[in-house]
């Protein structure tokens, strides 16, 4: 277990014989995940097969620590343990199963395999069926992106696979629960008809989105005796971490399957749920201890310290105006900036952290800048700034598309110019960032220069004229070394487009390694390009094989262009994680990667999105829970309260990853030129009223 010394309470977790199943339940940071992968350490150690342990957690990335330790050197030889997500055991046994259980659950073509889709695809297919009706007048006042309106569409068909009910009830309730104005009625009935379409649809198509594998394999597969007996014989041992941030279909299968396994270790981290709007129910998580012989509690933390529990318990009663008296030892801890605009906001960051590394030894990754939301901007501005001062940062955003990385409008240029057929249109701009991503070390105005003289938007599918053909004077300001390898471009084009054509990602691939990574391009020894470049590559991948349509790959740039296939961009938290820099995150994001930092700077401290929910229009994250009465109204009481507490966890749970201090920052004016004073720095003001009368006593 590496350097570690694991305490008394870690130690009696391992030293048991594997044998029955044992509950931990403790607060973050107590140590559980760490006597977990002991635990595994100590099975693998004693003989058991890897493949017979079985270790579930909700979401990938809080498996990080046990994809760790499957990949230390020091491991028995031997097969690996299985590491899944709920969906990810749902997705192989319905492909194993799928002979048996295609016909039944109303597949039209079970003779034929079955297509998984995933959060890109369903949102490709899901355009295929609503943009008709989108057509027809569909949704007319509601006003949210394309995108985000098909995502709601699935979220909704999740949680009814999550909840378990019918999918065809989404509509009656969240209809039952509205009381604002009856044009939401409306809305609720068309969200209801697209996802009864799109269901009939995948059924025709055998197309599955997570939905419809999570609904096979709970209703389908884990009844039928034989999916159950393969499954208990096949696994013996389970580790399930984090069980709080599950939903109940998961624990409605555990219930039934933990007896089985001959040793279990369930945990649950007692602060989270961070993932209730994603259909996470931490009340049915907490049943399956009544089921698991032994509980264990751990107390206490490996992270935090007492002022910081402090600074989180007057928060938590400033915020739900509950009576307190601050201990001075809370003033250590934190600290609250005020600037009136944004750049100057920015620079005070740069400064503080720029002392903190230099001056007081904190190490550049134990820095997190977190805000509610990160928005290009903010991130760009807080880049450059950390970037100007010499220090490391590293940004996450969950929301960062693949689309938007320079390498990726590079390579997609280029399919555009490889392939005149499919007659995409192709602007001097995206010729500009071509160039500067394909030359490397290309400025602005000689490429600027090349997209002006070589190219004519009015006719894509003449290319890029040859750099021989500009007046000497013109070829002297772009410079002859470029004018080489503009030469060696076109001509790689050319040959291109007298063979047979490639499907794009195989385009993608070729163009990658015969042009792009060779000596002198841009892409050549960077890395990230090339990261860039292999998840483009396996996006492509993956639609194609889902969509079957012959022009796929032009499919793939429209859908690309229009914002419907985002192509998320899945850089790992491990990648993340791995580098010393100054961490830029969505607050939600960070609390996921299950991290600590010493330091914690809370941006836009003023802003309401801390405290109130993304406008969802056509779902409702509490409404379509299990625990949500169908008779029962959601009105702005219950909204208010919400809120609360969504925002009481959150600040629990980042003052329980943060070992040092947090800067809270506020601007009096927010991006959009606002003022805001929203629930998060109003605790934070009347924390500092209560201490500074506290210091005019006498
Ligand atoms: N015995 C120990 N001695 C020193 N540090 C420890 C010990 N056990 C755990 N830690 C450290 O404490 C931090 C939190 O540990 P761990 O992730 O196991 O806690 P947890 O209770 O699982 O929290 P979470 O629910 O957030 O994952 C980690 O950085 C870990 O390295």
């Amino acid at each position: 277990m590496g350097t570690l010394s694991l305490s008394a309470a870690q130690q009696a977790i391992i030293e048991r014989e594997p044998v029955g199943s044992v509950y931990l339940e403790g607060p973050a940071g107590s140590g559980k995940t760490t006597a977990a992968v002991a635990w595994l350490d100590h099975l693998l150690h004693s003989g058991i097969p890897g493949d017979q342990i079985l270790i579930l957690t909700p979401q990938r990335t809080l498996a990080q620590p046990y994809v760790q330790a499957v990949q230390r050197p020091d491991l028995p030889p031997g097969s690996l343990p299985v590491i899944l997500t709920l969906n990810g055991l749902a997705q192989r046994l319905v492909s194993l199963f799928w002979p048996v259980v295609a016909r039944d659950a109303g597949f039209a073509h079970p003779e034929k395999s079955p297509v998984f889709l995933t959060a890109e695809t369903a949102q490709f297919y899901m355009a295929q069926v609503v943009d008709p009706l989108l057509e027809e007048g569909y949704f007319d006042g509601v006003t949210i992106d394309r995108n985000r309106l098909f995502s709601q569409i699935l979220d909704n068909l999740n949680k009814a696979a999550f909840i378990g009910f019918e999918h065809t009830e989404l509509a009656t309730r969240l209809k039952a629960a509205w009381v604002g104005k009856p044009a939401q009625l409306l809305v609720y009935d068309q969200a209801q008809e697209c996802a009864n379409r799109f269901r009939q649809y995948c059924l025709e198509n055998n197309l599955l989105d997570f939905s419809l594998q999570l609904e096979i394999f709970y209703h389908r597969l884990w009844t039928s005796f034989l999916v159950r007996n393969y499954l208990t014989q096949t696994f013996t041992h389970l580790i399930y971490d984090n069980i709080e941030e599950d939903v109940p279909a998961a624990h409605d299968i555990l219930q039934e399957w933990l007896p089985s396994f001959t040793s279990a270790l369930v945990i649950n981290d007692s602060d989270g749920g961070y993932r209730a709007f994603l259909g996470a129910d931490t009340e049915t998580g907490t049943t399956l201890a009544e089921i698991c012989k032994q509980k264990v509690q751990f107390e206490g933390t490996y992270v935090t310290n007492p002022r910081i529990d402090q600074l989180s318990a007057c928060l938590s009663d400033a915020l739900l105006r509950r009576v307190y008296t601050p201990s001075p030892a809370v003033d250590q801890v934190h600290q609250i900036h005020f600037e009136r605009f944004y750049p100057a906001m920015i620079g005070w960051i740069g400064a503080r952290i720029e002392s903190l590394v230099h001056e007081e030894g904190v190490a550049p990754g134990e820095i997190a800048i977190l805000a509610p939301f990160v928005s290009d901007s903010l991130r760009f501005s807080l880049m450059a700034e950390l970037e100007s001062r010499g220090i490391p940062a590293r940004s996450h955003r969950p929301s960062r598309t693949l689309r938007d990385e320079p390498a990726t409008r590079c390579l997609l240029t280029l399919a555009k110019l490889a392939h005149p057929d499919w007659e995409l249109p192709i602007t001097r701009q995206e010729i500009r960032v071509m160039l500067m991503q394909s030359f490397g070390g290309m400025d602005l105005i000689r490429a600027d220069l090349c997209a002006q003289t070589l190219f004519s938007p009015k006719k894509p599918r003449e290319g890029l004229a040859s750099f021989d053909r500009l007046v000497p004077a013109m070829q002297e300001r772009i410079t002859h070394r470029i004018g080489e390898k503009l030469e060696a471009l076109r001509a790689w084009l050319d040959a291109y487009r007298t063979s047979e054509p490639l499907p794009l990602d195989g385009f993608l691939a070729r163009i990658f390694g015969e042009l792009l990574s060779q000596p002198g391009f841009g892409f050549a020894g960077d890395l990230e390009a090339a990261a860039v470049t292999a998840r483009l590559v396996e996006s492509v991948q993956k639609f194609r094989r889902a969509a079957s349509d012959a022009e796929n790959g032009k499919l793939y740039m429209q859908m690309i262009a229009e914002g419907v296939i985002a192509a998320q961009s899945p850089q790992s938290y491990e990648e993340l994680a791995r580098t010393d820099a100054v961490l830029i995150s969505p607050a939600h994001t960070f609390l996921m990667t299950n991290r600590p930092a010493q330091v914690q700077f809370w941006l836009d401290a003023g802003s309401l999105n801390w405290w109130q929910r993304l406008m969802q229009p056509l779902t409702h994250p509490y409404v379509l829970s299990r625990r949500w009465p169908p008779d029962r109204k959601w009105t702005d009481v219950e909204d208010y309260s919400a809120n609360q507490e969504s925002l009481a966890r959150m600040l629990r749970g980042l003052l329980r990853r943060c070992s040092g201090r947090v800067f809270v920052c506020s601007v009096t004016l927010n991006e959009r030129g606002d003022e805001e004073h929203g629930p998060l720095l109003q605790a934070f003001q009347s924390l500092r009223r209560r201490l500074n009368a506290r210091e005019v006593q006498p």
